[in-house]
């Protein structure tokens, strides 16, 4: 089909990344604000103009934000299109849209949180995680990879999270969504390989987004039928100011991430998983070097509610600013 055209740039060939002068379509989900906004940008402005970018979100309503960010590069390397993830006609109208159809790299960074005792979350709420979170995703690759399959070559970018490795008290059922996530596109990585489409899952910890503002505003308007007092009392005494403690201390910009992510993009050959904050890494090893998981449970169990007070003198060390904000360059 044909492809997108540079604006003053010659005709798009479907030659490998690093030969081709033709910009890369790039198809972002979640960009009304925090990393998609930002991924969005950055791409946009990149200073070769290697990417068309399609920056979608849901709403239209809230596409301000990101053209206000876009600038100059709004209706040149940036296009605004409406997309919701759960919806098939909104995903199969978005993609009739791009020219050719042809995507060349999917970054599904769309998602929601969810945060409480499970007690309190009704199998529909979980429901609709899994929708946003999961199943949004795949959505987009099935839309996509047939595409990609032919034209023997993509990029399958996936923001997971530090929960798509590891399990945090009262985040369930978002950690088993991000879970699906990386067991979903690890499994599909191994076939594609035989097509030159790569998958890439970036792993942040906590970010300084609506994200966080969102999920405290649905804790302070649940009532928690179902929970019992000393559940409750673990969830808002213990857990919250921990969380709110974290994101203080090791709380990355969604900027750093976006960075992060564009490097990757900007890869021949991308790897499959990559955290982007060296802060939080201390807590992933906990994991990684026990794999019987003792270590990391009864570690954060114990920081959490033996040694909170050694919990937050480590928070105030990690921020104090002698380690580095992301993962060194690679
Ligand atoms: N912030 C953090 O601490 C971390 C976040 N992440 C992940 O990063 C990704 C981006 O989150 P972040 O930028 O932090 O948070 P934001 O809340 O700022 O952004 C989330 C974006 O996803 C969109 N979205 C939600 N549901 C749908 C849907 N059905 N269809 C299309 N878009 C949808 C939101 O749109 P709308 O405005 O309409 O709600 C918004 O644009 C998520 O996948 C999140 O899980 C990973 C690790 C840490
Ligand atoms: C309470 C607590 C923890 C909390 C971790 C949190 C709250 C991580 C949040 C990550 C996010 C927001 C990812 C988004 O995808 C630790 C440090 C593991 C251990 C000690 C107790």
């Amino acid at each position: 089909g044909q492809r997108q055209v540079l604006p003053g740039g010659g005709p798009a060939s479907t030659e490998g990344i690093n030969m081709a002068a033709a910009p890369r379509t790039v198809l972002i989900s979640g960009c009304s604000s925090g990393i998609g906004l930002e991924l969005a940008v950055q791409l946009a402005r990149d200073p070769r103009q290697r990417y068309q970018v399609v920056a979608t979100m849901r709403d239209l309503g809230k596409k301000e934000a990101l053209e206000a960010a876009a600038g100059e590069a709004l209706g040149q390397t940036l296009t605004v299109a409406q997309l919701d993830v759960c919806s098939d006609e909104s995903v199969a109208q978005c993609l009739s849209c791009i020219q050719g159809g042809e995507v060349d790299v999917l970054v599904n960074n769309a998602g929601m949180g969810a945060v409480g005792p499970v007690e309190g979350l009704s199998i529909a709420a979980m429901q609709n995680i899994f929708d946003t979170n999961f199943f949004g995703a795949v959505r987009l690759v099935k839309a996509v990879l047939p595409g990609m399959k032919r034209r023997r070559q993509g990029h399958i970018v996936v923001v997971s999270s530090v929960m798509g490795l590891q399990g945090v008290m009262f985040n369930d059922v978002y950690a088993a969504s991000k879970f699906a996530l990386e067991g979903f596109f690890e499994s599909l990585a191994i076939q594609l390989l035989q097509f030159n489409i790569f998958i890439s899952l970036v792993e942040p910890g906590p970010v300084v987004t609506e994200f966080e503002g969102k999920l405290l505003a649905q804790v302070s308007t649940a009532e928690f039928p179902d929970t019992d007092p000393d559940t409750l009392r673990y969830f808002r005494d213990f857990y919250l100011p921990a969380s709110r403690e974290l994101f203080r201390s090791v709380g990355q910009s969604p900027q750093d991430v976006a960075q992060v992510i564009v490097k990757i993009i900007g890869k021949a050959r991308p790897p499959l998983r990559r955290q982007t904050n060296a802060r939080y890494s201390p807590l992933t090893l906990l994991k990684a070097v026990d794999p019987s998981g003792v270590l990391y449970v009864r570690t954060t169990h114990s920081l959490l509610f033996r040694w909170p007070r050694l919990l937050n003198l480590g928070l105030r060390c990690l921020a104090c600013g002698c380690l580095p904000t992301r993962v060194g360059p690679r």
